[in-house]
């Protein structure tokens, strides 16, 4: 099995130094600032990365967003978001990751996720476990439903369908009861929260690779479960994620939770105009058949 502890050692030196980034330009809005600190991160990581291993590629949310093809090779991977919760950012809300998974042959080998206000430095490597600032990490390992804080995400998406399956969602897991849903602004930071065991559970339906791949493996190096919403076998770019404590506590979430259409991340972009565009929005295919038979 190869060894890609130098990479890992290197994603987190320049995790840890982009981190440090604390000058933040003017400019008109809070999108345009945002966006140019977004950008500013994904370059800075990705100039460190190619200069040190300039055979490897790269899938970046600022990248794919300025109209680069989002395609997972065979080829030594990395996937960053440099800024997991941007609107945090603008309004403060201390939860801000950068994220960064490394995935050869289409497997992750290593996952970094550095919040960045807190400080906290999470990372797991396969086969070696999970740590948090060099502590090892372990998930609850609570396995009743009934007892867990289950956290996911609002998202971005604002239609009537996803909206209207996002609240029953958490409708029907307060109804089970679950002792509490929580949505802290970053997936990647909620998917540690269930590493590291302060929560019980993530679900969600439309984050993409960049926002939970790293994390994916920090939950499952800590002894956690990570599945698709159905319950079946996790796909990084399938934009469908439960990270849990336990089978039990996937399962039981699989069960409740509805799924609505969401379009693949590998999938080619829409068509606009006779131009490509960068939209990735959850629409699209109709639910499954048997979406209707999911427990109320
Ligand atoms: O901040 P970004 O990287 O855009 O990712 C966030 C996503 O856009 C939001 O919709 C979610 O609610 C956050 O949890 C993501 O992490
Ligand atoms: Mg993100
Ligand atoms: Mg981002």
């Amino acid at each position: 099995m190869a060894d890609w502890t130098d990479c890992l050692n290197f994603g987190i030196s320049v995790a840890k130094r982009a981190g440090e980034q604390k000058e933040v330009k003017l400019k008109s809005s809070p999108a345009d600032l945002v966006t140019e600190t977004d950008q500013r991160v994904e370059k800075i990581l990705i100039s460190a990365i190619s200069t040190r291993y300039p055979q490897h590629r790269f899938i970046g949310e600022e990248s794919v967003a300025a109209g680069e093809r989002l395609q997972l090779t065979d080829s030594p991977t990395w996937i960053i978001d440099p800024i997991d919760g941007t609107v945090n950012f603008v309004h403060r809300f201390p939860f801000v990751a950068i994220s960064i998974a490394f995935a050869v042959n289409k497997q992750t080998e290593f996952g970094i996720v550095y919040s960045c206000v807190e400080d906290k430095l999470f990372h797991a490597q396969r086969g070696r476990g999970a740590f948090l600032n060099g502590e090892p990490l372990h998930v609850s390992g609570q396995e009743d439903i009934s007892r867990c804080v289950v956290v996911t995400e609002i998202g971005a998406e604002r239609d009537d369908l996803a909206l209207s399956t996002l609240t029953s969602n958490i409708f029907r897991l307060l109804k089970l009861p679950v002792h509490g849903v929580r949505a802290l602004g970053t997936a990647a930071v909620d998917m540690c929260q269930v590493a590291m065991g302060g929560a019980d559970a993530y679900y969600h339906i439309g984050m993409h690779c960049w926002d939970i791949a790293a994390s994916a493996i920090i939950v499952r190096e800590a002894g956690g479960v990570v599945t698709d919403t159905d319950g079946g076998w996790f796909d990084v770019m399938s934009r469908r994620v439960i990270a849990a404590s336990s089978s039990a506590v996937a399962n039981r979430i699989a069960q409740v939770i509805r799924p609505f259409p969401c379009r693949r991340d590998d999938e080619e972009p829409l068509q606009s105009g006779g131009q490509l565009t960068a939209d990735r929005k959850c629409a699209g295919p109709l639910m499954k058949s048997d979406d209707t038979n999911k427990t109320h």
